[in-house]
Order: C-alpha cells, then sequence, then structure tokens
C-alpha cells in the first residue's frame, strides 16, 4: 500500500499555468443557428496568492476536446457499465455531451450505472491511512469527497478511478476561479454576486480548517504540494458542477461517471436518480431523440444565477423559464401591528424580512401572503398566523382584493 500512496508531486509534474484571465461568449451565444440553446460559458482566472499559485492541475483533460473520452467509455464498459445507447461526444451545448446512437423513445430508462462506479463519501481509499484520518476527524461529506478525489488524482495510474479522473476538466467552468475585481465586474448588478463571494469564503475556509486541523499533523499523508489551494479549487469546482443528490438512496451524493456526461437542458425536467429495480443510477427521458441528437438532463430550476454559481454557465437570454430575480419583503417598524406579525411570521419560522423569486412564468403564493400579511390592517390581527402562510385563506380573501408590492431603490 505504501507504493499505492506514492504521490506525484507538483515539484516534477506540474507545468507553469498561465490561465486565461477573461470571461467570454461560447461562439454558440452569438450563432445564429443554435439560438434556443446557446450559454455563456465562463471562464477561469487563478487569483489567490498561495505557495502553488502558477502551477497547473496535472490530472484531467481540456473540455473541448475528446482526449481520455475513449479510455473512459471502455474503462466503464470493463467495470461494470451496460451497453449504452449513448457516447461521449463534441456537442453545440457543453462542449461535450452524451449524444444518441440509436432512436429513443419518451419514458426509456438510460444509463443503468451501477455503485461501484461511484464515489461517495464511503469509497475506498487507495491511501487507507489518509481516508481514516478523515473520518476520525469527523469531516463531512463534501470536503471528504474533496480530499479523496484529489487523493485519487495525485496517485494517477495506481488508482482504480484513473480513467474517470483523466476525463474531467483539467479546469472545472466555475466561479471559484474568479478574482474579486471580475466578481465585482461582471456581477455588479447580480444578487449572486454576494453569494459567490460567500462561496469562495466557503471553499478557503474549509481548506484553510483541514489544513490547520489536520493536513499539517499528517504530512506523509497530506502533503501541501498535493493538498492546497489550488487543488482543492479544482476539487470543489468538479463537485459543484458534478456531484448529484439521489433522492432514492436517501439523498446520499455521489459523483457518477458517465452520468456525469449529460449537460443541462431547461426544456426538459428529467434527472438523475438511483433506480432499486435496477439498481443504477438512470434517468427517464421525457422526450424521444434521433441518432445524433444530444441528450439533456435538468439540473433543476435554477435560476440564471444559481446555474452560473454551480455550474459555469448560463443559458441563452430568454430561454430558461425558471430564471429568477429575488425581491425582498419586510414588515415595517412603523406598522402599529409589528409584534404580532412578527409572532405570525415567527410560528411559521419566517423573519421580518423574506426574499422571493419572481420569474418569468409567475412569482410564490408565499409572496402573496407575505405581502398581504405587511398590508393587514389591526382590525384582522386575529388571522395574521393564518395570513401570514396559508395558501387557501389567502386565496378566499383575495378573489376581492389586490396587493400592490412598492419596490424601492434604498441606498
Ligand atoms: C455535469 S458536467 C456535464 C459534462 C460536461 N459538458 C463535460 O464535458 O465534462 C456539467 C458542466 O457541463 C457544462 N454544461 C452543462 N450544461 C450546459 C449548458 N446547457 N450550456 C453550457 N454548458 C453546459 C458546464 O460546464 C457544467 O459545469
Amino acid at each position: 500500500m505504501a507504493e499505492a500512496c506514492h504521490r506525484i508531486l507538483q515539484t516534477t509534474l506540474i507545468p507553469a499555468f498561465s490561465p486565461p484571465k477573461k470571461l467570454y461568449s461560447s461562439p454558440y451565444a452569438q450563432c445564429a443557428a443554435f439560438p434556443k440553446h446557446a450559454a455563456v460559458r465562463c471562464s477561469v482566472s487563478t487569483s489567490s496568492r498561495t505557495a502553488t499559485e502558477g502551477q497547473k492541475i496535472p490530472w484531467g483533460c481540456e473540455v473541448d476536446s475528446l482526449e481520455n473520452a475513449s479510455a473512459l467509455q471502455q474503462w466503464l464498459s470493463d467495470s461494470g457499465l451496460p451497453p449504452q445507447k449513448m457516447a461521449i461526444e463534441k456537442v453545440k451545448i457543453g462542449e461535450r455531451g452524451l449524444v444518441a446512437l440509436k432512436n429513443i423513445r419518451k419514458g426509456e430508462k438510460l444509463l443503468f450505472v451501477p455503485p461501484p462506479l461511484f464515489i461517495t463519501a464511503d469509497s475506498e481509499w487507495s491511501c487507507p491511512e489518509a481516508g481514516e484520518v478523515l473520518k476520525r476527524n469527523g469531516v463531512p461529506d463534501w470536503p471528504l469527497i474533496a480530499t479523496y478525489l484529489i487523493s485519487e488524482a495525485s496517485l494517477m495510474k495506481s488508482s482504480r478511478w484513473n480513467n474517470y479522473i483523466a476525463a474531467l476538466p483539467r479546469q472545472p467552468y466555475s466561479l471559484l476561479y474568479w478574482t474579486r475585481a471580475e466578481l465585482d465586474r461582471y456581477l455588479e448588478a447580480s444578487q449572486i454576486r454576494e453569494r459567490a463571494i460567500e462561496r469562495i469564503n466557503n471553499v478557503v475556509g474549509t481548506y484553510n480548517d483541514l489544513s490547520q486541523r489536520i493536513f499539517s499533523k499528517h504530512p506523509e499523508l497530506f502533503p501541501e504540494e498535493v493538498f492546497n489551494m489550488e487543488t482543492f479549487k479544482w476539487s470543489f469546482g468538479i463537485l459543484l458542477s458534478r456531484l448529484v443528490r439521489l433522492p432514492s438512496m436517501d439523498g446520499r451524493v455521489a459523483l457518477v461517471p458517465w452520468a456525469d456526461m449529460l449537460n443541462h437542458s431547461c426544456d426538459v425536467e428529467t434527472f438523475l436518480d438511483y433506480d432499486k429495480s435496477s439498481q443504477g443510477v438512470v434517468f427517464t427521458t421525457d422526450r424521444s431523440y434521433e441518432p445524433g441528437e444530444q441528450v439533456f438532463i435538468s439540473y433543476g430550476q435554477k435560476s440564471n444565477g444559481e446555474l452560473l454559481l454551480s455550474y459555469g454557465f448560463v443559458p441563452k437570454e430568454g430561454t430558461n423559464p425558471s430564471d429568477s430575480v429575488e425581491l425582498s419583503l419586510s414588515i415595517k417598524k412603523s406598522d402599529k401591528c409589528y409584534n404580532e406579525k412578527m409572532d405570525a411570521l415567527k410560528k411559521h419560522g419566517l423573519s421580518s424580512c423574506q426574499c422571493f423569486p419572481i420569474r418569468i412564468t409567475g412569482w410564490p403564493v408565499e409572496l402573496m401572503a407575505f405581502a398581504y400579511l405587511a398590508v393587514s390592517p389591526p382590525s384582522m390581527s386575529q388571522q395574521f398566523a393564518e395570513v401570514a402562510t396559508n395558501p387557501l385563506f389567502l386565496h378566499k380573501i383575495c378573489f376581492s382584493c389586490s396587493v400592490k408590492v412598492h419596490v424601492k431603490i434604498s441606498s
């Protein structure tokens, strides 16, 4: 095992890194031939001044090529993936994706990736001592899997995941790589800016915590040349854009090779899940596909900002019915019934200020309830608790009334 744990150190293998420092639009964003699906993609830049600045991740591949894709497909079928109706190809949306090889009907189950091919918090470590140290220290699933991925990646061919990791993006599209100046500039008017800063701080904080509490005490298992800020940004970028939550496995999170080659479309609703009868990760198509067409899943009904935050892309303007802006409503301190209204909100776990998404397709009924509570006169104080959240109650009273929401620009 000592042999398997022999890590490939950056000092010898990591070439100099000069990342493209720009935000660019995919050619498809401008291409009239693909107006519906074209998306803005976000490139990366490195900003933090770490010991490893100027170095490049030595594993993974460029996603704009099919480098390592056929080795991945071969390894997957040798490892138990059944014959597929799709193959990895270069695609117009998402650079690489899964493309139908045969006619695929609406309602068909596809993929069938078996559990031994998932990476989870319980996966066996090629370097078991490292895994034991993390588990002994109660490291939660996300940082555990992030560290696992780096550990396995650094072992290159000694890891059973070598073919999978070699086909992962060397630079995942991720806001984690944006500098503060880039966030300020490109997300100036977006509510996502704050969340992106928070997320970056979380990743940096998680790494610093692991480094101080664990890595520095076991440098033989977690050498800084391998486990550093740059490799953590990479692994968190991979997890953010590829980790799936499997509802039928009690919400377990997993990296599912092959399934994670599927790109998102706002036009489909199907998603990945574990199928107990076939004992594998599947999805059921909600439209048909002809040979040569890219097959899509949905990453969830997310706003453009949320897609950018996790997956590093934005669908073309106007194509995402789930796109939304957040509207924040609050009960004024000067309201005669401020305390009673606060009590009503607290009963439902709400606070005096709430954010609601406004979509092209409408707004949530909870927004109406909150707004109605905000304008309810003292004569309705007996009903505050019900008004605060009960959509049925709201419908009863709203047939004959409307609520005006004033949006104020505050300084
Ligand atoms: C789960 S991976 C899908 C496979 C990925 N295309 C690859 O080549 O490895 C998610 C990543 O694919 C890209 N992607 C997925 N759906 C997309 C879309 N509709 N438009 C642009 N990029 C997309 C984004 O880079 C995202 O972070």
